[in-house]
């Protein structure tokens, strides 16, 4: 029988939500690796699902249009945080799902009950699937996905800090246009009727405007520690 200090650690689940550039890739990845979860980005797969639609020529501004194909496309997450992938229909999408272009029409698609629901089934196979356990970073996970996470983590940081950050991503971009986009697209998220962009009740708010993400990281790693320990 194994004792208590031998045993290996129990499966944690992490839900890290928050709006664009406020940190949640880089800090989820980071966690995941330093304690041996897997990591999923949700916000890869809207992503995938939407580049799909667009590359099939469907009507985007008609969600019934949407909600027809919402089952057709399959997408595969691969889980490891130090090489995440995504493919759709086993193309590799983890480039084009990156474009100013499908940024800016996943927000609609994202919107559609139909297609919420089929992307939400995937994460919660995957999240049950992870034996070690798993960090998952969007928007709904601690609301709606995950809602019996272990911990919560809801990301904030001021609109000029992640516009700064997206635009440094971006070379040449502009940093009030991005800032413009940014803004728009959290709107857009935040007010949508199914599962929107929201803090869980439950959720640790952390601000991230004033941290480095490498303190962002430790404060996540800490917070993790301390529900294994209380497991
Ligand atoms: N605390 C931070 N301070 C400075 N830059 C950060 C911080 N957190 C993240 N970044 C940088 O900001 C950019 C956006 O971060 P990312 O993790 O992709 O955010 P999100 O997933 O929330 O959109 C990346 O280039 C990342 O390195
Ligand atoms: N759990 C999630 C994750 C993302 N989305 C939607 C809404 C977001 O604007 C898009 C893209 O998410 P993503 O995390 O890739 O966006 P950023 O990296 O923050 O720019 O997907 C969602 O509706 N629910």
């Amino acid at each position: 029988m194994e004792t208590a200090a031998t045993a290996a650690p129990a499966a944690v689940i992490v839900a890290i939500d928050g709006p664009s550039g406020t940190g949640k890739s880089s800090t989820s990845k980071a966690v995941a690796a330093q304690l041996g979860l897997s990591y999923l980005d949700t916000g890869a797969q809207y992503r995938a699902i939407t580049w799909w639609m667009v590359h099939n020529g469907i009507d985007l501004t008609d969600p019934s249009a949407i909600a027809a194909v919402a089952g057709k496309p399959e997408i595969i997450s691969g889980t490891d945080p130090a090489a995440p992938t995504i493919t759709v229909d086993g193309t590799d999408v983890a480039g084009p799902i990156r474009t100013t272009e499908v940024t800016s029409k996943v927000s609609a698609v994202s919107a559609v009950p139909e297609v919420r629901a089929r992307i939400t089934e995937l994460q919660r196979s995957i999240a049950g699937s992870a034996e070690q356990g798993i960090v998952v970073e969007g928007r709904d996970i601690g609301t709606t996905v995950l809602p019996d996470a272990d911990l919560k983590i809801f990301l904030t940081a001021s609109p000029e800090a992640r516009a700064a950050r997206r635009s440094g991503e971006l070379k040449g971009a502009d940093v009030k246009a991005t800032q413009e986009a940014l803004v728009k697209r959290d709107a857009a998220d935040s007010s949508r009727k199914t599962s929107p962009l929201a803090k869980a009740g439950d959720a640790v708010e952390v601000d991230t405007t004033e941290l480095t993400l490498q303190q962002v990281i430790e404060c996540v790693v800490t917070l993790v520690g301390e529900k294994r320990a209380a497991k």
